[in-house]
């Protein structure tokens, strides 16, 4: 296409939110009008499937639970009175214990004033409040927040260590809908002993978010916690940013969590819109389905030009990749489908893997967000007549263009500035877009069965180890790895086994492996 054509292409597609302030522009993804015309039929589907879903339908049909994230920031839109009330009074209850922590009403036993915020939890539990920290979070917040998202004893020591005497001002925050995920459980043990060695009492400095009734709840609820805060049976965790998941710690940091929330809920108003092209949410879902032709075929590159949306692409990996990663359609036919997401920022990728996304394998379609304003507070010159924010922009256009040249297609979304409403605003685009982009596929993007296989297989290799633990103890002389699995049964699980011992040895658990390590079959197992 010649420039001038394309010109009229990015003017005949371009979406403006004017409340917003926001762009889409989807005149680098190439679909032509019979392209359009033949999905038609298929987005009136998914216009239909989200006002049932919106309406409190059994949306996944695996668990029978109804999918009401977008009730959050429109409470008026809840199936029901009783979640209507729900809504209001986490936000509330969220509101009155933010407060009063920030006037020391609420407070450390040995210090004035909470002045930290220790948030454990993984996946849903974590990349929303990772992502709006990030982004939003004042550079001096009223509290600061740190992370323990993982199960590593490293990564726990070094949170732990950079909190060091401020543990004693530090509110400890245990967020798992279920209340039984393991990372979170491991991390919390860990953070409870740490405060004992401080003489410092757990239940007086932490809280909770999870759902009603589970372990955690009754943990929380037991031994007296500050407060424990409901996560909705109808809250998924990838999108549960909206809810007392996401709001709590925002808050808690002094974001405006009532702007974040009026920001989705006006993206909600636009992309309910059943229409494609006044509805931004299906012009995603619409390019999506057209560079991968309905089977995720070309990879989502995210690449936002500004630093504080970094996290944005880890976000949206689990929002997309853990909603539409599905085996099995909703009819049970095998279609493995799915969009992977990866990406970091710009400028700085394009001095990383943009080379290959220029010249390399075309599997992937971009998808650039750019922020009009650069900073607070005008820019110096770094050379006549240009600022550092002219660069970026120019960076910017120039992938764009050069992708686009070398037939590489991309969107781009545009926002005025990173606020708490714009940021509420593109969390809600991208969650409609996927309900929208799994209703064109036929998938139930609320379930995530996948991922109960990993955790099955884990809980296998611990009861593995304590097997051949108990196993080697008996055992006054070493034994080849082989020998230990025959007698334990595990023949099968040999280099399960293998991998348990050398870990085991490697962290001065008791075991020791001798022999040569590149031949890890003639080792010899010994208990000391
Ligand atoms: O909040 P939790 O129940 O602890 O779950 C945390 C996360 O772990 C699970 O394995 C799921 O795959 C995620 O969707 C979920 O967000």
């Amino acid at each position: 296409m010649d420039a001038i054509t394309l010109w009229q292409r990015y003017q005949d597609w371009l979406y403006y939110h004017e409340e917003i302030g926001l762009y889409l522009d989807i005149s680098r993804i190439r679909f032509d009008q019979a392209f359009l015309e033949a999905m038609k039929p298929k987005f009136d589907g998914a216009f239909r499937d989200m006002e049932a879903l919106e309406g409190g339908a059994i949306a996944n049909p695996d668990e029978q639970r109804m999918v009401g994230h977008y009730w959050l920031r429109n409470p008026e839109l809840a199936p029901t009175p009783q979640i209507k009330q729900q809504i209001i009074d986490t936000v509330n209850k969220i509101e009155t214990f933010v407060a009063k922590v920030h006037k020391g009403e609420i407070k450390p036993p040995q210090a004035e004033k909470f002045t930290d915020l220790l948030s454990i939890g993984i996946g849903g539990s974590a990349l929303g409040p990772q992502f709006v920290a990030d982004a939003l979070a004042p550079d001096y917040p009223l509290i600061n927040i740190h992370f323990i998202d993982n199960s590593d004893p490293d990564g726990i020591d070094r949170i732990l260590q950079r909190l060091g005497d401020r543990l004693k001002s530090t509110l400890i925050l245990v967020i798992s809908k279920s209340g039984g995920t393991p990372e979170p459980r491991n991390g919390m043990m860990e953070v409870k002993q740490a405060l004992l060695k401080q003489n410092l009492h757990f239940p007086d400095q932490a809280i909770a978010t999870t759902q009603i009734g589970s372990k955690l709840y009754q943990e929380a609820t037991s031994q007296g916690w500050l407060e424990t805060f409901p996560m909705e049976d109808w809250i998924g965790g990838r999108t549960s940013e909206m809810s007392a998941v996401g709001l709590l710690p925002a808050a808690l940091q002094g974001i405006d969590i009532h702007a974040l929330l009026q920001g989705a809920q006006t993206m909600d108003i636009a992309t309910r819109q059943p229409d494609i092209k006044t509805n931004p949410a299906a012009l995603l879902a619409l390019c999506w389905y057209a560079v991968g032709g309905g089977r995720g075929q070309k990879d989502m590159v995210i690449l936002p030009y500004k630093d504080r949306l970094i996290l944005l692409s880890r976000y949206l990996q689990q929002l997309v990749m853990e909603s539409l990663g599905k085996e099995k359609d909703l009819d049970g036919n095998i279609v493995n489908q799915g969009i992977s997401v990866y990406g970091n920022k710009g400028s700085t990728d394009q001095h990383a893997y943009v080379q290959q996304l220029r010249d390399g394998v075309p599997n992937f379609f971009a998808t650039f967000i750019e922020v009009l304003r650069d900073r607070q507070g005008p820019s110096s010159e770094i050379e006549p007549g240009v600022t550092a924010g002219d660069y970026l922009s120019g960076f910017l256009q120039g992938t764009r263009e050069a992708l686009y040249d070398n037939q590489r297609d991309s969107i781009t979304v545009t926002i005025t500035e990173v606020n708490p409403y714009t940021v509420g605003a593109l969390v809600a685009l991208y969650e409609r877009a996927v309900s929208l982009y799994a209703s064109l596929v036929n998938i139930n993007a609320y379930h995530q069965p996948g991922v109960e296989a990993g955790k099955k297989a884990a809980a296998q290799v611990l009861e593995l180890q304590h097997q051949s633990l108990q196993a080697l103890r008996s055992h006054s002389q070493g034994i080849s790895i082989s020998d230990l699995a025959t007698k334990i049964d595990a023949q099968e699980q040999v280099e399960t086994l293998y991998k348990i011992l050398r870990h085991l040895a490697a962290n001065d658990r008791g075991v020791e492996l001798s022999g040569d390590p590149s031949k890890p079959g003639q080792l010899i197992a010994k208990w000391r």
